[in-house]
């Protein structure tokens, strides 16, 4: 892997380490080259390294960078995953007998579950509130637990919310699930209570590197100081400060800098070279928040002579059709490489509509015709890509949706799938697939597969007997959910169901937060404008500069072409001030 000077040195250090970056600085990379230095040290040997990253996304990504330089076999020195899944299958599963009130079996509640809708419901009943809001849905999602075991993240400035969170987690124990709160905190407690805990799991981890350590709450550096004490293992600790931006959900990226001070890291070390962006956007970087040493444009777009635009005083949906789609047609850049990105879902959902109305295909929110938690939803979507894909399907996100699904029907977490034994069931699944597809397409392929996958999966004996109905009346499931959603399901094709595992072709549409860690070729960031970005509800200098940071992590995104769209709205807002001179200077 071809590695900077300044990656290189990062990644050789041999302490501990924290390492300052820049977008677009490699920082994914320089972790990828870190985690293959470790696993070279260990293959042979029982103990393992975890990289820990952010978003399930970034998992995958790295997850696959690293499988690239590989062996199936390497899988049992190292693991990638949230901090969350490392919490949840290296801790807490393990020494779930320890664990006062907690079933080895429990499965994490994620907010697309029909049951994490009804559990928030009950909570609010508990507090005496009836009709729940989409936003106060979300929050139910965002509840955080400190390491005194208080409820924190701003979701609690809601009263409401403040005083259903304990019924919410104690709802949630009694349906079998764990919320994401309680997975820290419970792993916290068992760390620190219980020194063989921490001993055994340091042992196994001879390291630890962390990504987006910039986004670190509390009680996981708490964790991490746990395991730190135990002095078995070494941190690597890579972040940017000025892309800090779950402060709403506890992120303090204050602590970043004594954690590291505490377990004698160096951190002298920092990536300036941005291999992203092109000049123009990166000086657009560099106002908002200027470095030193400052950011360069150093990669293949360091030749893009593009501007940045601003369209100002259209519709957000006219402006992507009128300027943003034709510039990325006229700059031959690929749509599937394109992205609309936003604050909220809200602002994304009528553009979503609208779009597809339109004929322009998105994969964005409300793309999906059915919940992405039904068991066979993503094993489906992965297969489908592999048939419209061919021979060059990516064998590694079949095994992680394999590996999810497993974990939902048998409540283990068999890291086996990642390995010879794993691609052998992986293989037949796919044959299988390609089979069906020859004669059938649509519904009709998807119930034969999911009842066909069903039969290999308990053939190979990843489950048993009694689940090998799972798949299909998951299927039952996604079906109802599209006539819910007024979809001609007769019309439904492979390659709808394929273009989630790999949406080449399709626009994206996401939020800010969803776009962290990403990078497209084309960028239109709308809704910049006053009340919007910053909120009407940032009021101090440090909520207005953590408003900055997102605006931050949306122009960072773009390679080549970055489009900022300024639409007034209702209450007339003017356009944002980080468009003026405080911010990129484009006004
Ligand atoms: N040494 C290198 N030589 C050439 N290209 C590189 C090098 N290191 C990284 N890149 C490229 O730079 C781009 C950005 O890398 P990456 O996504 O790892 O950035 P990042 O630092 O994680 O960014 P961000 O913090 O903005 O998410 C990628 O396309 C990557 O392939």
């Amino acid at each position: 892997m071809r590695l900077t000077p300044q990656q290189r040195e990062a990644v050789e250090h041999s302490g501990n380490l924290l390492l300052k970056a820049c977008p677009g600085s490699g920082k994914t990379r320089t972790i990828v080259a870190r985690l293959i230095q470790e696993v070279d040290a260990l293959r042979g040997t029982p103990f393992s390294a975890a990289c820990i990253t952010y978003t399930n996304a970034a998992v995958s990504e790295i997850d696959i960078r690293a499988a690239a330089y590989l062996s199936p076999d390497d899988s049992r020195n190292y693991t990638v995953s949230t901090i969350h899944a490392f919490c949840l299958h290296q801790v807490l599963r393990p020494f779930a007998s320890r664990v006062a009130g907690f079933r080895g079996s429990m499965k994490v509640l994620t907010s697309d579950n029909p049951v994490f809708t009804e559990i928030a419901e009950k909570s609010a009943e508990k507090v005496g509130r009836y009709d729940l809001t989409f936003q106060e849905y979300e929050r139910f999602g965002q509840i955080g637990l400190n390491a005194a075991g208080q409820f924190i993240g701003s979701a609690l400035e809601d009263d409401m919310i403040a005083k259903a969170a304990p019924h919410f987690v104690s709802y949630c124990q009694a349906a079998g699930y764990i919320d994401f709160a309680s997975i820290l905190y419970r792993t916290y407690c068992l760390l620190r209570d219980d020194a063989s805990i921490a001993n055994s799991v340091a042992t196994k981890f001879r390291s630890f590197l962390i990504d987006e350590f910039q986004d670190t709450t509390e009680i996981q550096v708490e964790i991490l100081r746990l395991l730190h004490a135990q002095s078995k293992s070494t941190f690597f600790l890579v972040g940017d400060p000025s892309q800090s931006i779950f402060g709403f959900a506890g992120a303090r990226p204050e602590l970043i800098d004594p954690f590291a001070d505490e377990i004698g890291a160096r951190r002298d070390l920092s990536l300036s070279w941005n291999f992203r962006s092109s000049p123009a956007i990166v000086v657009h970087g560099e106002r908002l928040f200027p470095r030193v040493p400052a950011m360069t444009s150093e990669g293949e777009s360091r030749h893009c002579a593009e501007p940045v635009h601003l369209v100002s005083g259209k519709k957000s949906f006219d402006a992507i059709v009128e300027d943003f789609i034709p510039a990325i047609n006229r700059m031959k850049l690929r749509l599937g490489r394109s992205a609309v990105l936003a604050k909220s879902w809200n602002a994304l959902y009528p553009i979503s509509r609208a779009l597809r109305e339109y004929g322009i295909p998105i994969v964005g929110p409300g793309a999906r015709p059915y919940r992405r938690s039904r068991l066979f939803a993503t094993v489906a979507e992965q297969l489908g890509g592999a048939v419209i894909d061919g021979p060059k399907f990516n064998v590694r996100q079949i095994e992680r949706a394999v590996f999810h699904a497993l974990q939902e029907i048998t409540g283990e977490s068999r890291f086996d799938v990642f390995s010879y034994e794993g691609r052998r069931t992986i293989s037949a699944l796919v044959r299988t697939a390609n089979d069906l597809a020859t004669e059938l397409d649509g519904v009709v392929w998807l119930r034969e597969m999911s009842a066909a996958a069903g039969t290999l999966l308990a053939r190979d004996s990843w489950i048993g007997p009694r689940d090998v109905n799972r798949f299909a009346s998951s299927v039952d499931e996604m079906i109802a959910d599209m006539r819910h959603n007024k979809i001609d399901v007769d019309n439904i094709s492979i390659e709808d169901l394929g273009m989630f595992a790999s949406p080449e072709k399709a626009l994206r549409l996401m939020t800010i937060h969803e776009s962290k860690g990403r990078e497209f070729e084309a960028v239109a960031v709308i809704g910049v404008r006053e009340g919007t970005m910053p909120f009407y509800k940032a009021k101090t200098a440090s909520e207005i500069e953590a408003e900055k940071r997102q605006f931050y992590v949306s122009v960072t995104r773009a390679e080549k072409l970055l489009m900022y769209m300024y639409e007034p709205d209702y209450f007339g807002n003017p356009p944002s001030r980080f468009l003026g001179e405080s911010g990129v200077q484009i006004l």
